[in-house]
């Protein structure tokens, strides 16, 4: 028979239940007991949901207290020194290393003071993942038995689960080596880690798992012969253990084809693909798989909100059923659910015709079902025409289609994307409007998001204040801000941005083709979690978003202020997506739409205007070639269309963050200034690279995502690092990224000491 599989479900909970407890756990206000309670809590209702939904190969191991790739380094004790000479407990050292932790002296235990470990997306999602870092003196031991534990609890409740593990290729190779272990490789640590997931695979068979599932997501990538090599080895290795869990390898997000010999022939019990993403693999893949092998057809999408096309997708798997035979055939997810929201029921606000064209996590595992069923001859009629139905009524729907929209993408020009000027010209007229120092300080653009301010904007949203009242209150954060950044002496101002939930929601909601959710949140890493808005049709602008607050800012102080949007390649990544419309038109609608606003910014008075891009890194296709610099050509050009309609002593500056940015990413975009988050990345290669960035830049100088305040020294001996291989004169102070996640006091004591230190250095150079 058929089976329905679930490669992982979002372990948020349908209220955000692990984002309160973890904070408030971290704030010492609650225990751990209760911090593993809603944990469990979360764990089991997500088992019942898929139980009673008839899911036959239901995961464990998905659910995280941080981070699914930071459990498996504490697992298999990849923990840098520096974490375990606190004698704190493995939970405290595993958040450790995901937000790094200070704390001070008590009588009974000394202070704490370790930054967290290198955060990274996760291939192209808006996820991060924690990156395993590896060292000579790494122990490859079991810390504990998670997967064990949660296999168990799920037992206990009559739930057989099949354990899910990110697999050993892929968890080395999303790793790197430690400082001061730098010509450490650490794919050379398969052999010693091997044996780890025998013992661990063997603890699971004791415990009575029949299956595991290994995720093996680099297969997606470009992989040396190595890495191949290092594939067969690992699956021979676990394969031909005796008396193992069946193994099923998963790989996701991508094409597997340029690996698949590296797939043939392997001693496991089944293998999953993801026919969504790269649909062109699947007559390939059918001629790989082994007579005892099961082919995991991931047919329903992981990664957006759209509902199943049903018929469709059983026509795909009853291909594989008569190439292959019922028994060896699964329908499933196509990678895990973590990138969806929760539950389309929670959504009561939504226009009855588009929640229609939606599915949620929640729904994705009926659509397992209900396509397994399909495929299996039982009757699922009238699940079937409700489907035809839906998909149906949104291809004709007036709601996607606005010809004016369509017209203006077509006319869209090599002029209407290129500035009107060359940067060395319009940087001399920049320095006429303002005089800026050598190491001019800025920050990008967030300040600590209050509890004041969230309860205020809820309260707008609820209408128990009125606009009036909120635009008072929002005037007073906007004016604290600003007195804040004098007072700490910095250069470039900005307005704080209290106003916005959110960076790509606040402009998704005053950008028409966009609809928005209330309760669709998605984990982004750690506590934090982002509710992408959902780009139902055309896109365009009814009237300007963002002027108010920045003329507003700018109208207290003699200092610049920026004015502050997010780009258009960031707008549409950390949307859900047309799957409709391709990408690239996306993102010329939504450029057109900030053209104008930058625009309009500039006719209001504001002189320099910052458009971030942290997206533009994660969209990059994961494989070198013609999509990817397709890619990079389209996304660059939307990022200029959206600021070259912009007069040349306007400064331009964009902002990236969270991932490896290869300065030729970049350099297309011929923004003025650009600010990049650095802090963790002072490998001495990595900085020669950005020599090459023409225009000025901003080196990151202190982690955000991190409580921990840098002293002054610090600050000095980073900046004197880089400069070892930068040039003075292009040179930017400020943090990583946006201080919005930051508490008040830590943001102060940062900002005053990075301020300081970019004092110091203005005084050395002036010499
Ligand atoms: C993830 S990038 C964030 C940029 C935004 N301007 C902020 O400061 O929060
Ligand atoms: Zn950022």
């Amino acid at each position: 028979m058929v089976q329905s599989a679930v490669l992982g479900f979002p372990r948020i909970g349908p209220n955000r239940e692990l984002k309160k407890i973890t904070e408030s756990y971290w704030k010492g206000k609650a225990s751990v007991d209760e911090l593993l309670k809603v944990g469990k809590d979360i764990r089991v209702a997500n088992w019942k949901l898929q139980k009673e939904a008839g899911v036959d190969i239901i995961p464990s191991n998905d659910f995280s207290y941080y981070d699914q790739v930071l459990d498996l380094s504490l697992l298999f004790n990849v923990v840098p020194e520096r974490y375990t000479k606190y004698d704190l407990p493995l939970l405290d050292i595993m958040f450790a290393m995901g937000r790094g932790l200070q704390r001070k002296a008590t009588e009974t235990s000394k202070a704490i003071d370790v930054t967290a470990l290198e955060m990274v997306k996760w291939f192209d999602s808006n996820y991060h993942y924690v990156r395993p870092t590896f060292s000579h003196s790494t122990e490859f031991k079991l810390n504990g038995q998670k997967p064990v534990d949660e296999f168990l609890e799920a037992k206990e409740l009559g739930i057989q689960t099949r354990p899910v593990l990110l697999g050993p290729v892929s968890f080395l190779l999303l790793g790197k080596a430690d400082k001061g272990s730098l010509d450490l490789e650490p794919l050379s640590l398969l052999d010693k880690l091997l044996p780890l997931y025998k013992e661990l695979l063997t603890k699971l068979q004791v415990a009575g798992a029949t299956e595991v599932q290994l995720d093996e997501p680099v297969l997606v990538l470009d992989l040396e012969k190595s890495a191949q090599s290092a594939i067969r080895k690992a699956y021979e290795y676990l394969g031909k253990q005796p008396g193992l869990p069946r193994i099923t390898l998963a790989t996701y997000f991508g094409t597997t084809l340029p690996n698949l010999d590296s797939l043939k022939k392997l001693p496991i019990g089944g293998l999953h693909f993801d026919f969504v993403r790269a649909p062109e693999q699947f007559d390939k893949v059918l001629n790989i798989i082994e007579k005892d092998q099961v082919l995991s057809v991931g047919i329903v999408d992981g990664r957006n909100i759209w509902k199943n096309n049903f018929a469709k997708s059983s026509e795909l798997v009853g291909k594989a059923v008569s190439k292959l035979g019922s028994d060896r055939v699964v329908v499933a997810t196509s990678s895990s659910l973590l990138h969806t929201p929760v539950d389309l029921e929670n959504e009561p606000k939504l226009d009855p015709e588009i929640k229609d064209w939606f599915s949620f996590a929640t729904q994705k595992v009926k659509e397992v079902v209900i396509i397994r069923k399909n495929v299996a001859g039982e009757d699922v009629k009238a699940e079937l025409e409700a489907n035809a139905k839906s998909v149906a009524s949104r291809a004709a729907s007036k709601r996607t289609n606005d010809e004016a929209v369509q017209k203006r993408v077509a006319s869209i020009n090599e002029k209407l994307s290129t500035r009107s000027a060359p940067f060395a010209q319009r940087l001399a007229e920049q320095k006429k409007v303002f005089d800026f120092p050598l190491f001019p300080t800025t920050t990008i653009g967030s300040f600590p998001q209050t509890k004041d301010i969230r309860i205020n904007r809820n309260k707008f949203v609820k209408g128990t204040i009125s606009a009036e009242e909120y635009e008072k209150f929002i005037n007073s954060e906007i004016e604290s801000v600003i007195r804040f950044q004098e007072e700490v002496g910095l250069d470039f101002l900005v307005h704080g941005e209290p106003e916005r939930n959110d960076m790509v929601q606040y402009f998704g909601e005053k950008i028409q083709g966009y609809t928005f959710t209330i309760n669709g949140w998605v984990q982004s890493y750690g506590s934090r979690y982002v509710r992408p808005p959902i780009i139902v049709g055309d896109l365009s602008r009814p009237e300007a978003m963002s002027v108010k607050e920045s003329v507003y800012a700018q109208s207290i102080t003699t200092k610049p202020v920026k004015g502050m949007l997010t780009g258009p390649v960031t707008c549409l990544r950390w949307s859900f997506p047309r799957d409709d419309v391709d990408q690239k038109t996306q993102a010329m609608q939504l450029a057109l739409a900030l053209r104008d606003e930058v625009n309009d910014l500039e006719a209001a008075g504001i002189k320099v205007i910052q458009v971030d891009e942290p997206a533009i890194r994660e969209g990059l296709p994961l494989r070198a070639g013609d999509e990817r610099s397709a890619y990079l050509r389209w996304a660059a050009q939307a990022f200029r269309v959206a600021t070259s309609g912009v007069q040349s002593k306007t400064q331009i500056h964009s902002h990236f963050c969270y991932s490896d940015l290869d300065p030729s990413h970049i350099k297309a975009l011929d923004a003025d200034v650009v600010s990049i988050e650095f802090s963790k990345k002072d490998d001495p290669n990595y900085i020669a690279e950005f020599k090459e960035y023409p225009n000025h830049i901003g080196l990151g100088l202190f982690d955000i995502h991190s409580p921990r305040v840098p002293s002054k020294e610090e600050f000095i001996s980073k900046i004197e690092n880089i400069l070892k291989s930068y040039p003075a004169d292009k040179f930017w102070v400020n943090p990583d990224c946006g201080l919005k996640t930051r508490e008040w006091d830590e943001t102060r004591a940062s900002l005053t000491n990075m301020v300081a230190a970019a004092k110091h250095f203005r005084e050395q150079y002036k010499k």
